[in-house]
């Protein structure tokens, strides 16, 4: 099976943290944090700032990296690298997604997260919230 790397950003403001609901694809109406695929020779630090520049229009800051998620879909396995972030310039411009949720740390389940986010938001609960 092939593996496919994405990075992405979980964005922290305050005790609340961002997601965001697909708007198009396979995974349309999931719920994820913003971010995507590797560019070659890209790092997943690198992927990840570009990503959310590209996506939200706004420049974040790497604080750390939290979890690497991996789960085999049907056609594909994904090694996802999370990394807890910062908005440091702009404003957010969401051009990509269906919908956008600012979800306080004690509220992470109020939202149906893609297969391979559940243990990402276990893990964000465990050293965040
Ligand atoms: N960005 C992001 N992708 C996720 C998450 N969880 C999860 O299973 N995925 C999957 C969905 C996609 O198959 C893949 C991310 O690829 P992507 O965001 O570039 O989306 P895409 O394939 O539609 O992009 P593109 O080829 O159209 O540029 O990882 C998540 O939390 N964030």
């Amino acid at each position: 099976m092939k593996t496919i790397h994405v990075a992405a950003a979980i964005i922290l403001d305050g005790n609340k943290i961002l997601a965001c609901q697909r708007g198009y694809g396979e995974f349309k109406g999931g719920w994820e944090f913003p971010g995507g695929k590797l560019e070659p020779n890209e790092t997943a630090e690198q992927a990840c700032i570009r990503e959310i520049k590209e996506e939200l229009s706004v420049d974040i800051e790497v604080a750390r990296h939290l979890y690497t998620a991996e789960h085999d879909y049907d056609t594909f396995h994904l090694s996802m690298d999370c990394f807890v972030c910062s908005i440091v310039a702009g404003t957010i411009v969401d051009t990509e997604h269906e919908d956008m949720k600012w979800l306080p740390l004690d509220n992470l389940w109020s939202v149906d997260w893609l297969p391979a986010d559940i243990k990402v938001v276990e893990a964000i609960e465990a050293s965040l919230a």
